[in-house]
Order: structure tokens, then sequence, then C-alpha cells
């Protein structure tokens, strides 16, 4: 069953979403992917907030970009944590979505990540260290996604 719902506002975003989506996987947790923007598509987006923790979510990510409701309409849904990753546009390079999914009024959290690619990736790695609270086998496959990349970072030392 998804532990994880992984939304963004259109489907252009996927590029960068889909790194969320892959290192999800690789930490072996299981998520569902739905495409619904509170712009476009405001009635969808209050019942998928409603509903989410009662399906059995425990997180969401949600990615948009320009001016970047979405991750906070869903915050305002819902008391699941929700991680936000601001899109990288073409006209404002993403700052636009970063600063729409900041700066809430307080009493709405969204945890924000970095714009782009490292944002969704770390999206992921931040949904896995909070599930890994409870989840033990999530926690080891962090633990072990850590050791792989100070490896690699040694090796890449060795190599310069
Ligand atoms: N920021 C939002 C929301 C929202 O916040 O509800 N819905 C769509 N969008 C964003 O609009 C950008 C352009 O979307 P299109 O490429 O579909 O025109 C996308 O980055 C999307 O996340």
């Amino acid at each position: 069953m998804a532990k994880v719902g992984l939304v963004m506002g259109s489907i252009s975003d996927w590029p960068t979403m889909q790194l969320a989506a892959q290192q999800l996987t690789a930490l072996g947790i299981d998520y569902e992917r739905r495409v619904i923007s509170a712009h476009r598509m405001p009635a969808t987006l209050q019942t998928y907030g409603e509903q989410a923790a009662e399906r059995g979510l425990q997180l969401i990510i949600a990615g948009a970009g320009g001016a970047a409701h979405l991750p906070g309409m869903l915050a305002a849904n819902t008391l699941l944590p929700v991680i936000g990753v601001p899109i990288k546009t073409r006209a404002l390079n993403g700052v636009d979505s970063l600063l729409s999914i900041v700066q809430m009024p307080a009493g709405v959290p969204v945890a924000t990540m970095a714009i782009g690619d490292a944002g969704a990736k770390n999206a992921a790695l931040m949904a896995a260290q909070i599930l890994g609270l409870q989840d033990e086998k999530i926690q080891q496959a962090v633990l072990n996604f850590r050791q792989r990349q100070r490896q690699e970072a040694e090796q890449s030392e060795q190599q310069f």
C-alpha cells in the first residue's frame, strides 16, 4: 500500500518529480503518483487532501512551478506532513516556485526543499528519514544510501 503521495501540478513537472519517484523506489518505499492542480482542479485537490490520511498515506511530496500553491493547499487540507518541491521555471528559474512554497503563513507548514532536481531527490530522502522513525527497514535503507554516497565521494577524491 502506498505510504507516500507524490503529487504534481502538471505532467510537465514529471522530469523533475521522477527523481523523487526513483529515489523512493530505490529506498523500497511505495508511492502513488498523481497530477492534481490546485488551480485547475480545486475540488479534486481538496478531496485528495482530506482523504489522504484515511487512505493510508503517511506523507505527501508535492511539486509545482510558478505560482506554486499546490503544496500549501494540500497542507491546508491534511494533517499529514507535506514536503514541497519548487519546480525550476523558464521565466524566473524557480525562484517564483520557491517563494510561493516556502512563505507559508504561520500555522500551516510546508517543508520546502531546494529548487529543481536536488530538491526532488531530497524530498524523497526527507520522506524516508521521517518514515524511518517508525519503520526499521526504511531507516536501514537510508543508512545504506548514506554509506554508498560516502564511499562514492571518497572514491571520487582518490581519482581526483
Ligand atoms: N503551480 C501550479 C499549480 C498549482 O499550484 O495548483 N498547478 C499547476 N501549476 C504549475 O504550472 C506549471 C506549468 O504547467 P503547464 O506546463 O501544465 O502549463 C507547472 O510547473 C505546474 O506545477
